[in-house]
């Protein structure tokens, strides 16, 4: 089964489906990431938030599949937003994962109460000159905090991962994103398993002969988006690849997108200045 891939503004590419690991446990991470490279996932979203940057290089390693044909995107953590704190922590994440670049390298938060995020964008763009990150982008963050980024910065982020599902549809966010040349990665895109008993959802899927999942996972595609669904369940991470040999109708998106009822699962990036072990 072929991946479509996106071709990110500096023109990587990334493939368009992925496997996230949030919450999958440090000693769990590289068997769920094996699974993963099995099944055919050729990209895996993680975060030295996280704790489990480890497993996922293990098991990159261990599976005996060229490095350059797995695009590994992790996130620089919210305690590390100094320049300096910004470049040592990557050094980090890279060696927890045990590669010389990461693929795609984000800002996991804005915290825009502390208000530093310009300063680290400056460290991100060193890190992808110094060719540590073949690509950098942001997470969660606003128009607001982009405008600041185009304002007084040099560099356009490659992408924007922030929270997408069909009851929080972000379709200004990502219009904007567009826009400005930015992919819109959507994370938790089946909200956490919360919209799988939505009856427009199950409706379609059953017309389809498909699953809730797949239906949901199937929207993200046609709108556009990158996204990597997280699974520690082998039956599960197999439905949320096979999503590439039917297609919904223009009438599906549009009911779909008609669940939108602005609900996070997650923080709000406009409040969310946590900083873990502080
Ligand atoms: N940048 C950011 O701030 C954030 C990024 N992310 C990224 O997005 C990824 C995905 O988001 P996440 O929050 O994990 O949520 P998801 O929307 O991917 O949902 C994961 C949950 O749904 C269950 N599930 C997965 N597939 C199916 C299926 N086919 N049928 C029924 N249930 C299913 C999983 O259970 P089980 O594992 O038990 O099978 C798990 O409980 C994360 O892993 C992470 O990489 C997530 C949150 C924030
Ligand atoms: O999963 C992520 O990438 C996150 O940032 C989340 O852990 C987020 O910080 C959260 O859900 C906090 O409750």
């Amino acid at each position: 089964m072929s991946i479509p891939t996106i071709t990110l503004n500096n023109g990587v590419t990334i493939p368009q489906l992925g496997f996230g690991v949030f919450k999958i446990e440090p000693d769990k991470t590289k068997a769920a990431t094996l699974t993963a490279l099995e099944v055919g996932y050729r990209h895996i979203d993680t975060a030295e938030m996280y704790g489990n940057e480890k497993g996922v290089g293990e098991a990159v390693r261990e599976s005996g599949i060229p490095r350059d044909e797995v695009f590994i995107t992790s996130k620089l953590n919210n305690g590390f937003h100094a320049y300096d704190d910004a470049l040592r922590a990557t050094d980090q994440t890279l060696a927890d994962l045990g590669v010389d670049a990461v693929d795609l390298f984000l800002i996991h938060w804005p915290m825009p109460a502390v208000g530093d995020f310009v300063e680290t964008w400056r460290a991100m763009e060193k890190i992808y000159a110094d060719s540590k990150a073949r690509a950098i982008g942001v997470s969660n963050f606003q128009q607001t905090h982009l405008e600041r980024l185009f304002a007084e910065t040099e560099t356009v982020p490659a992408v924007n991962q922030i929270e997408v599902h069909p009851y929080l549809t972000q379709n200004v966010l990502r219009a904007f994103d567009s826009e400005h040349d930015i992919a819109t990665e959507a994370w938790s895109p089946i909200a956490k398993g919360e919209v799988l008993d939505n009856p427009v959802i199950t409706k379609i899927a059953t017309e389809k002969g498909r699953t809730a999942a797949q239906v949901t996972l199937r929207w993200h595609i046609q709108r556009g988006d990158i996204v990597f669904p997280k699974s520690v369940t082998r039956s599960r991470v197999e439905e949320n690849f096979d999503i590439f040999d039917f297609e919904l109708s223009v009438e599906d998106v549009a009911a779909i997108d008609g669940l939108n009822r602005n609900y996070r699962t997650g923080p709000d990036p406009d409040e969310f200045n946590f900083i873990p072990g502080r």
